[in-house]
C-alpha cells in the first residue's frame, strides 16, 4: 500500500477547512493545510469579521439618531480610526487560527498549491502527498468585462481605504453593495448604486428590501436601475462610470457584481475533477468526480447559500466522514442568512413567496409600535412566520435593527420542527428580543 505524507491534505485554510480539520487531526489523522494568503481565509481577514467591525459605529449612529433628544449629539464616524480599529481586531485572527491549527498537530504549508495527480499537491516545486485531498479554495471577486475594469476595486480594497472617498460608485445590488453602501453613506460619502435590473437583494423578501432601499435613498444614496454599466474611465483625478443613460463622475469605484469560484490554475483538469462556472461538482458526500478528492465551502457548486455557516457545516461533515464517524450523506440543516444593512434583513427556511405558492399559513406582523421595539424607537419592524400543514414553523423573515437576533432565536424551532406545545415549554428571559418576538408568532 502506498504511503503518503498525510491522511488528509486541504487546499485553502478558510472556514471550509479549519473548523473541521482541527477536530479531524484530534481523531489521530495526519493532516496538512496549504494556504497562499492569510490563514483563516476570507471571512476573518477580508469578509464577515472585518465588515461587521466597520458596521458597529453605523449601528450606534442610527440608534443615537432615533434617540435624538435623549442622546445628543448624533455621532459622526471617523473613517480612519474605524478602519484602524478593524485592522487591530482582525490582525489577531490569523494568528489565533494558526495557533489552534498547529496545536492540533497540523502542518501549515505556506504557498500556492496545484494538483499534480489525485494524491499530490505541489507548492513551490515541492510535492506533498495525501491519501485524501479536500479542495476548499473559496471564491474571488468578479471583475466586470468592460473597458476600464482595472480602474475598479473590490470589497477588500474598500475595507482597507485609509481615506473615505467623497463620491463612490457601487456596481451591483447584492449583499456587498447594500452593506457597503450603508457603511459608506453613514460615514459621509455620496454613494450611487448602479443596479443590473430593478431588484436589489433578490434572495430576500422584496417588500423589506424596498423599505431598506427607500430608507437609503432618503439618506442620499442614489440607485440607478437597469444601469447597463459599459465602461470606466479616468479623467485627471476623477473616474467616470459610463452607463446606459449617461455618465457619472466619482472618486472611487467598487465592483460588487458577485464572487466566482477559484477553480482555474489549480490542476483540476489534469486530475479529472469536474467543475463549472458555479464551482466544483460534488455528490451527497462532498466527493468530487475523483474518488479520493473532496470539496468544501464556497468553491462547491451547490444550492445552499455560499456563507460561513454553510462552509463550517461542510467542513464538520467531512471530519465525521473522513474519520469514519459517519457513512451517511450530508444532511444540511436550515441555513439562515442576513444582510447587515441598517435596519438588517434576515431570513431562515421557507420564504413568504414559496409559502404563497404552497398555500402555507403566513402570519405577518407590523411591530414598529410594539413596546419592546420602541425602547430604541425603531421605525421599521416587520416580520413573517410561515407555518406548514402540521402547524409547525417552517420559515421566518424579519426587517429590523435586531433581525439577525430574531432569526437566530427562531432557528431551533424550525430546524427541530417543534410543536406549538413544545414551543410553549420554552421559557425565555423577559424582557428580551426573543420573548417579545415569539409572543407575536401566531
Ligand atoms: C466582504 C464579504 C463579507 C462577507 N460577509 C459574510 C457574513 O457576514 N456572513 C457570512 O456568513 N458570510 C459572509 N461572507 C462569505 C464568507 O466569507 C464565505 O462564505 C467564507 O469565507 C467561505 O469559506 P471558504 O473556506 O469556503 O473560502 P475562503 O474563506 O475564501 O477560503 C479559501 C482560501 O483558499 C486559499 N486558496 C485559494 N486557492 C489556493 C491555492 N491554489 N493554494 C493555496 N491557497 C489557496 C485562499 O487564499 C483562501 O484563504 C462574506 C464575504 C465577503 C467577501
Ligand atoms: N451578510 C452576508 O452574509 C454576506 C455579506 C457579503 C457577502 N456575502 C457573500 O459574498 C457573496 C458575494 O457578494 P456580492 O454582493 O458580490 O454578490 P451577490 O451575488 O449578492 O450580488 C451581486 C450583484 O451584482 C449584480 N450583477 C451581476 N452582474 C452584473 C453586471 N454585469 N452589471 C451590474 N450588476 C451585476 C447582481 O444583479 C447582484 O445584484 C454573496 O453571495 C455571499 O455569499 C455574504
Amino acid at each position: 500500500m502506498a504511503t503518503y505524507d498525510y491522511d488528509v491534505l486541504y487546499l485553502g485554510s478558510g472556514h471550509g477547512t479549519f473548523d473541521g480539520a482541527i477536530p479531524l487531526a484530534q481523531t489521530g489523522k495526519k493532516v496538512g493545510i496549504i494556504e497562499s494568503r492569510l490563514i483563516g481565509g476570507t471571512c476573518p481577514n477580508r469578509g464577515c469579521n472585518a465588515k461587521i467591525i466597520l458596521d458597529a459605529p453605523v449601528e450606534l449612529q442610527r440608534a443615537s439618531e432615533r434617540l435624538k433628544g435623549i442622546v445628543d449629539p448624533v455621532p459622526t464616524i471617523n473613517w480612519k480610526e474605524n478602519v484602524e480599529h478593524k485592522q487591530e481586531v482582525i490582525d489577531k485572527l490569523p494568528v489565533m487560527i494558526s495557533g489552534a491549527i498547529e496545536s492540533a498537530g497540523i502542518d501549515i504549508i505556506k504557498g500556492y498549491g496545484t494538483l499534480l495527480d489525485a494524491h499530490t499537491i505541489e507548492v513551490d516545486g515541492q510535492p506533498h502527498t495525501a491519501e485524501k485531498l479536500v479542495i476548499s479554495t473559496g471564491l474571488r471577486p468578479n471583475k466586470l468585462d468592460i473597458p476600464g475594469t482595472e480602474l475598479s476595486h473590490d470589497s477588500e480594497d474598500f475595507m482597507n481605504l485609509k481615506k473615505l472617498p467623497e463620491r463612490i460608485a457601487i456596481i451591483g445590488s447584492g449583499y456587498i453593495s447594500l452593506e457597503f453602501a450603508t457603511i459608506a453613506n453613514a460615514a459621509g460619502s455620496k454613494v450611487t448604486v448602479f443596479m443590473h435590473g430593478d431588484q436589489a437583494l433578490r434572495q430576500f423578501n422584496q417588500d423589506y428590501v424596498t423599505a431598506v432601499v427607500d430608507d437609503l435613498e432618503r439618506r442620499g444614496v442614489k440607485f440607478v436601475k437597469f444601469a447597463g454599466v459599459s465602461a470606466f474611465e479616468k479623467q485627471d483625478k476623477e473616474f467616470v462610470v459610463k452607463y446606459a443613460d449617461g455618465q457619472q463622475k466619482v472618486d472611487w469605484i467598487l465592483d460588487a457584481t458577485g464572487r466566482i469560484p477559484n477553480v482555474e490554475n489549480i490542476g483540476l483538469d489534469k486530475v479529472g475533477v469536474k467543475y463549472n462556472k458555479h464551482g466544483i461538482e460534488v455528490n451527497d458526500y462532498l466527493q468530487t468526480t475523483v474518488d479520493n478528492i473532496y470539496a468544501s465551502g464556497d468553491v462547491i457548486d451547490k444550492t445552499q447559500p455560499k456563507l460561513t455557516p454553510t462552509a463550517i457545516f461542510e467542513s464538520m461533515y467531512l471530519t465525521n466522514l473522513l474519520s469514519g464517524q459517519t457513512d451517511k450523506p450530508i444532511d444540511y440543516p436550515v441555513i439562515p442568512s442576513v444582510v447587515f444593512t441598517s435596519p438588517r434583513i434576515a431570513k431562515a427556511g421557507v420564504s413568504v413567496e414559496e409559502a404563497k405558492q404552497k398555500g402555507y399559513k403566513i402570519v405577518e406582523n407590523h411591530l414598529t409600535d410594539e413596546w419592546y421595539r420602541q425602547i430604541d424607537k425603531q421605525d421599521l419592524v416587520e416580520n413573517a412566520f410561515i407555518y406548514n400543514e402540521e402547524n409547525q414553523i417552517v420559515g421566518v423573515t424579519e426587517v429590523s435593527e435586531r433581525a439577525d437576533d430574531v432569526i437566530n432565536a427562531v432557528l431551533p424551532l424550525i430546524e427541530f420542527g417543534l410543536s406549538d406545545e413544545q414551543i410553549g415549554r420554552l421559557v425565555y428571559l423577559f424582557p428580551s428580543i426573543t420573548a417579545s418576538t415569539l409572543s407575536h408568532r401566531k
